[in-house]
């Protein structure tokens, strides 16, 4: 048993001679977490999803998953795309059973009737009539049905309702809380997030900019704000700098005590995320329990 869902060392996707979708990521997310992957259209979220589902190799560098290549742990992992693909011609009921066949020794069925049956989902309704939302559940009860070890969710959360999202998040946390399972969600709804994740990666432009417990990355932050210049803050890290109305407001990750002279304050998860995507070129952060061992084994 390995106590890593995913690591990567020098991890880059290229599609053609120079589109980079992801280059020379570097972290590791341990087993039993739930991480959020956040970050702006085409940052390389799905990209990353796709290489850990092993649907995709990698250009350069190394992914292991579930200490293993991601094609040879595929039957441990489930995978739910930004697209959700179904068979249209399929009803609902034939479409658990057909996860249930795909899946045998596997197969909750307790767990997948429970994720579909939310809103009372019509059972014997095929596929292709159904809305996005309710199609996006059928997806999730096939994932949640076959007790993977990993969950790689795509924007499960775009096209649910409020209350679907929130037992959504509910029945993830369940599944990471009961039975060690680790789920990586990609996702634009930071406030969710927040109360749902444990864990972080942030990407931006193919990179990783952020990498750990979302406490520990939030502990290692301050959004101070203060008289001016930017240059008092030496010798803190300054991740971004704005003046305001009330002179000038920093997130920083302190160096050493931050002085009396300066309100001192621990961030948001948003207020963090959107200091980070404001300052694409601010020093990276992976923290200690996020970086990679190197196994070793070849992507
Ligand atoms: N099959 C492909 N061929 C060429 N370029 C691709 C391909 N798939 C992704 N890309 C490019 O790789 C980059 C990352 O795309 P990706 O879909 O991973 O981003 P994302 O973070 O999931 O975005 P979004 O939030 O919009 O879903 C983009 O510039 C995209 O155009």
């Amino acid at each position: 048993m390995t106590d890593t869902a995913i690591e990567a060392n020098a991890l880059t996707k290229r599609f053609g001679r120079s589109r980079y979708a992801l280059r020379d990521c570097a972290f590791r997310l341990p087993t039993g977490r739930v991480c959020a992957v956040v970050g702006p259209n085409g940052a390389g979220k799905s990209t990353l999803l796709t290489l850990a589902a092993g649907l995709a190799r990698p250009t350069g560098g190394t992914l292991t998953v579930l200490g293993a290549r991601p094609d040879e742990a595929r039957a441990r992992v489930a995978y739910v795309a930004q697209s959700k693909p179904l068979y249209p011609q399929l009803t609902v009921a034939e479409t658990l059973r057909l996860g249930a066949e795909l899946n045998p020794g596997r197969w909750d069925p307790a767990v997948a009737e429970r994720v579909a049956s939310v809103g009372g989902l019509d059972h014997d309704a095929r596929i292709r009539t159904l809305s996005g939302g309710q199609r996006t559940r059928v997806a999730l009860a096939l994932a949640l049905g076959k007790r993977a070890e990993l969950l790689l969710l795509d924007e499960p959360m775009s096209d649910l309702d409020p209350l679907a999202r929130h037992q959504l998040m509910g029945t993830l946390m369940a599944a990471a809380a009961e039975h060690g399972t680790t789920v990586v969600m990609s996702s634009h709804i930071v406030n969710e997030l927040a109360d749902a994740c444990d864990h972080l990666l942030l990407v931006a432009e193919g990179r990783v900019r952020l990498g750990g417990g979302i406490d520990d990355l939030i502990g290692a932050h301050r959004l101070v704000t203060g008289r001016g210049p930017a240059d008092r803050l030496h010798p803190h890290t300054v991740v971004e700098s704005r003046a305001t109305g009330r002179g000038l407001t920093a997130m920083i990750r302190p160096e050493g005590p931050v002085g009396d002279d300066w309100d001192v304050q621990e961030p948001s998860l948003e207020e963090l995320l959107l200091a980070h995507l404001r300052a694409p070129d601010a020093p990276v952060l992976i923290s200690p329990g996020a970086t990679p061992r190197n196994t070793g084994v070849s992507a």
